[in-house]
């Protein structure tokens, strides 16, 4: 058996930390993808066959990581991703990653189902940090329309559809676990809802509904491209960022109806299994997105050299979720401090080792695939 390490010093190390610090119905959540785990297993091990190509003698004396994400300054292109219920990992939940991720100073995208109002947490924050609020459509549009005012009035500056959910995905280990989240928490987003969501907010199941059926039962399954994008769009001036693009099809759909970025994610694993990881979708949607949009990623990013993989392959901007979990499960918002920490050092010191001085330089030539053909047509930095 591995010893807890007692200083952590990468995220692998947070991993372990958490494991031992989180109930194991929550570890479970929290970790586990849907099926047989593939598509899970394959977002870490896909970055592994990517290589880097690293400049020398290059002056890398200063690095800095500035960039402009949906045409806003960040300090940095390492982002948060949606997550249900970080008060699972921690009482202070997603105050605490709020606060974490205005310190690091680039954006938190709040999941619908956070277990802290979103009101509150963007009050955590300041205005250099972008909160954008991630949307599942309810069959009750009405439910979704609310939760849009709400977000439009406390700040939020672009709604984040989830695309790949019309259902939940089937982790076996929640069923086998029967996961339940406990009572006491309350899914806030939803407590001054004027519509049937009680059961949901109390996070109860209603009769013998599993969690996958109470998410399934009042997510809108019907919702497509020509419809859904239309309403959002008649109902909100906020930018529309579309999250679960996996194929270039999807990401000129995307463009035809006035989406502002795509997110390339497989949910982490915990949707389809068998799609192909995240990274290794990225370099199709970058090229069929031809600078017409912004194209973010999520899936697997554990070390500050899968920031600079993505990034090379074309992604202008990096989310991550599983990490935040298990740093808020180790020390509330000093752990998730600490992650963002870890990954914002290991960013800097892999581009200085690479050579590059700054986010505009990390291009494709830092690339050697073990994939055939992964990397063509991908824009080259002048360097
Ligand atoms: C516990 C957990 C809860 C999640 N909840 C949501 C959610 O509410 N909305 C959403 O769009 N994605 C959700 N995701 C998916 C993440 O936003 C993200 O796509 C994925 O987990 C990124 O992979 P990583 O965990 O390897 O960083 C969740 C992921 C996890 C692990
Ligand atoms: C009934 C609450 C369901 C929350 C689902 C959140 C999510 O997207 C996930 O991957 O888990």
């Amino acid at each position: 058996m591995q010893a807890t390490p007692i200083l952590p010093v990468c995220i692998d190390d947070l991993e372990h930390i958490a494991k031992d610090i989180l109930p194991s119905a929550t570890w479970g959540y929290y970790t586990s993808g849907a099926n047989h785990e593939q598509t899970l297993r394959d977002n870490r091990d896909a970055f592994k066959r990517y290589r880097l190509r690293p400049r020398m003698l290059r002056d890398v004396s200063k690095v800095t990581t500035t960039t402009t994400i949906l045409g806003k300054k960040a300090r940095s292109p390492l982002c948060v991703a949606p997550c249900a219920m970080h008060k699972l990992a921690h009482p202070d939940g997603e105050v605490a990653t709020s606060k974490a991720v205005a310190s690091h100073g680039s954006v938190m995208i709040l999941s619908t189902y956070s277990t802290t109002a979103l009101e509150k947490v963007i009050a955590a924050g300041n205005p250099e940090t972008q909160y954008w609020f991630q949307l599942y459509v309810y069959k009750d549009r009405r439910v979704s329309e609310k939760l849009i005012r709400r977000a439009e009035a406390a700040g939020f500056s672009a709604l984040v559809l989830t695309v790949d959910a019309p259902y939940l995905g089937r982790r076996l280990l929640d069923s086998r676990n029967k996961f339940s989240p406990p009572p006491h928490l309350r899914l806030e987003n939803f407590i001054d809802s004027t519509t049937d969501f009680s059961s949901i907010d109390s996070l109860e199941k209603s009769g013998d509904e599993t969690f996958g059926e109470t998410f399934g039962n009042r997510g809108d399954a019907s919702l497509s491209w020509e419809e859904g994008i239309a309403w959002l769009r008649s109902i909100t001036a906020l930018p529309i960022i579309v999250k679960g693009i996996l194929t270039a099809e999807d990401t000129e759909l995307a463009i035809k109806h006035g989406c502002s970025a795509i997110i390339v994610s497989n949910h982490g694993g915990r949707q389809l299994d068998g799609t192909l990881a995240s990274i290794d979708a990225l370099p199709e949607i970058v090229e069929a997105a031809g600078n017409r949009i912004e194209v973010y990623m999520d899936g697997g990013v554990r070390t500050g050299t899968d920031i600079i993989k993505a990034l090379a392959l074309g992604a202008q901007a990096v989310f991550v979720a599983r990490p935040i979990l298990y740093g808020l499960a180790y020390n509330g918002e000093d752990g998730a401090r600490l992650t963002l920490r870890l990954l914002q050092d290991e960013l800097e010191l892999g581009m200085a080792l690479a050579g590059c001085r700054t986010i505009d330089e990390i291009g494709s030539h830092l690339i050697h695939s073990l994939h055939k053909q992964a990397c063509n047509n991908i824009p080259k930095p002048k360097l």
